[in-house]
This record gives C-alpha cells, structure tokens and sequence, in this order.
C-alpha cells in the first residue's frame, strides 16, 4: 500500500445477473485532492463509490481504501471515512441540530455539532425542524451529517442535484474548505462546471470502465485543441475560423476592421464539450 494513496483499485469487476456494471476499472486518488467521477448513466459510478464504501461486494479486483479493504473492513475503519449519499432520508419531527449531535454520538472523536452546523452553513437553521428545511439545506445537512466524524476521506454521490446556482457556488466554497483542512473528497457529478471548478483530476466511466483520467483542462486533448474565432463579417454573414493561434487570428481581424470585430467570439472546448465527444465515440 502507498501512504499517498487515499484510494486505490485495480481491475475491478462487479456484475449483476450476468451483465458486468463495473468491468476492470482502475483508479487511483491521492491523499488531499478532490476526484470527480463523470459518466453517464448506468456508467457504473455508484457501484464503484460503493464498493469502495464497503456497501456493496466486488467480484473481482484489489480494492485499497486508505490502507484497508473495504470488504472486510473494520468499524474503526468506518469512523475514517464519511459518506454523503443521494439524500440521506426522513428525520421527522427532529431539530437540525438534534439530527446532527444524534449522528456525532456514534463517533470516537466527533466535531462539535454546533461548529459543524456552522460550516455548512445552517446555523440559522439549527433549531429549525428538518422536514422545514428547504431541498438545497438538506443537502447541507446531509453533509454535515458525511463531516461530523472529521473524515480522512468523504464520497459525495451527485452533492449538488436541484441546488440553485447560488447555492451550487456556496457549497463549492464549503468543499473547497473540506480540502484546504486535508480531507480527500471523491464524487460523483453530472454537472460538468462543477467537476471544473472543483476537481484536482477527474476520471470519466464509461460501460463499467474507466476511458480516462486527466485534469479538467487537460481531458481528452483539450489544453492543445483548436480554438474556433467566430465574427460578423462585412457581408452580414456569420464567419468561423478553426486554429491553433487565436491571437493572431484575432490580430488579423481587428487589422481588416480597423479595430473592434463585430461579434467576435473566441471558443475553447470547455470541459462539456470534450466530455461529450468522449462518450459519443464509446456509443
Ligand atoms: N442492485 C442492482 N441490481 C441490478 N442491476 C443494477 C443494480 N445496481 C446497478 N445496476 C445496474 O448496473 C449498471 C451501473 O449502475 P450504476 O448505478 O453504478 O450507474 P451510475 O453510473 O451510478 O449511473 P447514474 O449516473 O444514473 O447514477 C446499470 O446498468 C444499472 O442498471
């Protein structure tokens, strides 16, 4: 085992009823750094977050989840990793903050309720009862519900579903924080901005594989692919032009105009882009 690995897992294979959801996956996440599974579903990410949670079995495969098996791991074991999933449940008629010092209870060394609720953003809500809350703050209470036992590791499943976009950036701060105090973070996203602006590296799954790892700039080629510069010519027409050297492209334009382009638009692939034509070619 390498102490600098958080997780790590090689040729893992895990079928349902004859047909494989995870087929000689490998992956690799280092101790610190924020990992963003993507794929599209029924990819095979949530089998793998699972089995590396040891909620589900494996048919195959190493599995190292920071130095332990996760299918045999012991409860000391679990009191080291936190898991945030696809929304925790129903805690009734309980106030925030009785839901979160009920959890801290089954932990060793938990943080405090009150500083936890505080980090997530819900100490105004802290007697608030949690059927009140609204879909965004649940969220945040299912985090602090990942957090309480101060996790070496935490897996986020799809973190951000139904956020606003103000509430999507102000839980990104809050992740951000988990990884500036050490904690790795592993999760699961569709949204693609998202992976962008919080992943070290991200790794795209496709039929129970894994195509491949990169960092957001870098996949799939896309720190050296053309740029399209796009104006209005003088006819009227739309005009586009794909090239390696957008800055002299536009150099040239703004000499032929005299100065400003009309409507120009310079176009890097974002992340989207390259992630779709990433798994247009495995269909
Ligand atoms: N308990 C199960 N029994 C049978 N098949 C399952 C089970 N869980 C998952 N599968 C199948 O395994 C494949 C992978 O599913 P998985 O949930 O891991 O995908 P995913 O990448 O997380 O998808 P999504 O983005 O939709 O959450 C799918 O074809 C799914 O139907």
């Amino acid at each position: 085992m390498t102490s600098d690995l958080a997780i790590s897992v090689s040729g893992l294979r895990k079928s349902y009823q004859d047909k494989a959801a995870v087929d000689g996956l490998d992956l690799s996440v280092a101790r610190g750094e924020i990992f963003a599974l993507l794929g599209p579903n029924g990819a095979g990410k949530t089998t793998t977050v699972e089995i590396l949670e040891g909620f589900r079995k494996r048919d195959a495969g190493s599995v190292d989840v920071l130095g332990v098996d996760p299918g045999h791991a012991p409860l000391s074991w679990r009191t080291r990793v936190g898991v945030v999933l696809q929304g925790t449940g129903e805690f009734d008629e309980l106030k925030v903050s009785e839901v979160v010092r009920h959890f801290a209870r089954f932990y060793p060394d938990p943080t405090d309720p009150d500083e936890v609720i505080e980090q997530v953003g819900l100490a105004e809500k802290a007697d608030a009862r949690t059927h009140t809350l609204s879909g965004g703050q649940m969220r945040r209470l299912d985090v602090a519900l990942g957090i309480v036992n101060k996790p070496e590791l935490l897996f986020l499943d799809e973190p951000t579903t139904g956020f606003d976009p103000v509430a999507r950036r102000e839980f990104w701060e809050l992740i951000r924080g988990l990884r500036a105090g050490g904690t790795t973070i592993l999760l699961t996203t569709h949204y693609l901005e998202e992976a962008e602006e919080l992943a070290d590296r991200v790794g795209v799954i496709a039929g129970g594989r894994m195509l491949e790892v990169a960092t957001p700039a870098s996949l799939g080629g896309r720190n050296t692919g053309r740029t399209t510069v796009s104006w209005r010519a003088s006819d009227g027409s739309l005009r586009s032009e794909e090239t390696d050297a957008p800055t002299a492209v536009v150099q040239r334009l703004s000499a032929e105009f005299g100065g400003e382009v009309p409507e120009l638009v310079v176009h890097r692939p974002t992340l989207e882009d390259i992630y779709l034509k990433m798994i247009g070619e495995q269909s």
